[in-house]
């Protein structure tokens, strides 16, 4: 699929499915709103399939992306790049967070190098898309080109329809890159509006002394890119990533296959800006996993009008907080899919 038709592909959520669950959820033996956000979202659900009850999100497929970026040479975290390529061999291997969480809740994972400055080797899970070493520092140039952003984008659109032709009926978004919190809040300043002060966090835990630096270079490459949001491409040029590029394109996938897709912490969240920006009704389609402790992953979700399933405190990344949310995802649908109503049940109403 190319991104024109995939665009085109996304339409708004069924009215008639999401009436539908909403009467349904009124006759189920529970008083009607006790079921709170889990409720709403089973409406939103509904409305996704485009039929009541919606299916079960099983089997649940992760994807994680992964790139190296220019801007790492600001100084923005005190890690070192090879990281993100140690991490990627980490997640081939089984070793890291998001495959203990993934085994916890029955996903696939599939790692997806579009950035990474390292060459990597194998494993039958990684997915070899480089489109080039790591981007260009976004505090002195464009991140990238916009024909990399849209190769980027392909890649993520690629990926999410070979995992849902392949049988998966969710996909969560995962993300590796060390200094990607910094794109991701340049992206959500630039979408939102909003400051850089409010959107940048302290990523893997900068000092005080970084952290500033951080405010500092994201305020700088907005005012030298001057980035319009009413020109998305251009904008995730500027100042987005691989990862970010791609993971934007794994959501229009998503959404264009009608497939909800969980959204994990600020790098998803800033890649749904980019998303909704292209396709608004690809905002149907997501399910924001948790409310991650960076600034800008909140204000991307209010952004988005979308209420996160957990509050951890998490700042991972990796899909970590996506996987986490599956499970309240499948209940969601459960409910309707097996709650006896009132009447079935012999149960009396008030
Ligand atoms: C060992 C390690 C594992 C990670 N897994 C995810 N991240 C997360 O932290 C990075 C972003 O934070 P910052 O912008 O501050 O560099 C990304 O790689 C993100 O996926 C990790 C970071 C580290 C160090
Ligand atoms: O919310 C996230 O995704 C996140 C937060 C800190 C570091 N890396 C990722």
């Amino acid at each position: 699929m190319t991104l024109e038709t995939t665009l085109a592909a996304i339409g708004p959520a069924d009215e008639q499915a999401m009436a539908a669950a909403r009467e349904l959820q009124g006759r189920l033996t529970k008083p009607a709103g006790s079921l709170g956000v889990l409720e709403e979202l089973s409406v939103r659900l509904a409305g996704l399939a485009g039929t009541c009850p919606p299916p079960m999100p099983e089997p649940a497929a992760i994807a994680v992306f992964a790139g190296d970026h220019g801007v790492h040479a600001q100084g923005v975290t005190p890690w070192p790049q090879e990281v993100t390529a140690q991490m990627v061999a980490n997640f081939i291997a089984g070793g890291a967070t998001i495959n203990a969480f993934a085994r916890q809740v029955d996903a696939s994972i599939m790692v997806v190098d579009v950035g990474v400055k390292i060459p990597l080797h194998g494993g039958e899970n990684l997915l070899e898309a480089n489109i080039r070493r790591g981007t260009h520092d976004l505090a002195v140039t464009t991140a990238m080109s916009e024909d990399e952003a849209l190769t980027a984008i392909q890649v993520g659109l690629s990926v999410a329809g070979a995992l849902v032709e392949g049988g998966a009926k969710c996909l969560l978004t995962g993300d590796m890159g060390i200094a990607n919190t910094t794109p991701a809040a340049a992206l959500i300043a630039a979408f939102t509006g909003a400051s850089p002060a409010d959107v940048t966090g302290r990523g893997t835990g900068v000092d005080d002394e970084t952290y500033a630096r951080k405010i500092d270079v994201i305020t700088r490459a907005l005012a030298l890119h001057e980035p319009d949001p009413a020109q998305p491409i251009t904008t995730l040029a500027a100042v987005g990533g691989l990862e970010h590029a791609a993971l934007a394109g794994f959501i229009l996938g998503a959404a264009s296959y009608r497939v909800p897709v969980i959204i994990d912490g600020v790098i998803a969240a800033s890649a749904a800006l980019v998303a909704a920006a292209l396709a608004p009704n690809s905002v149907a389609a997501m399910v924001a996993g948790h409310r991650s402790a960076e600034p800008g992953a909140s204000v991307a979700l209010a952004n988005l009008g979308l209420t996160p399933l957990l509050d951890l405190g998490l700042r991972l990344g990796e899909g970590t907080g996506a996987a986490l949310a599956l499970p309240l995802v499948a209940a969601a649908v459960r409910v309707l899919r097996e709650v006896a109503t009132f009447d079935s049940a012999g149960v009396s109403e008030k």
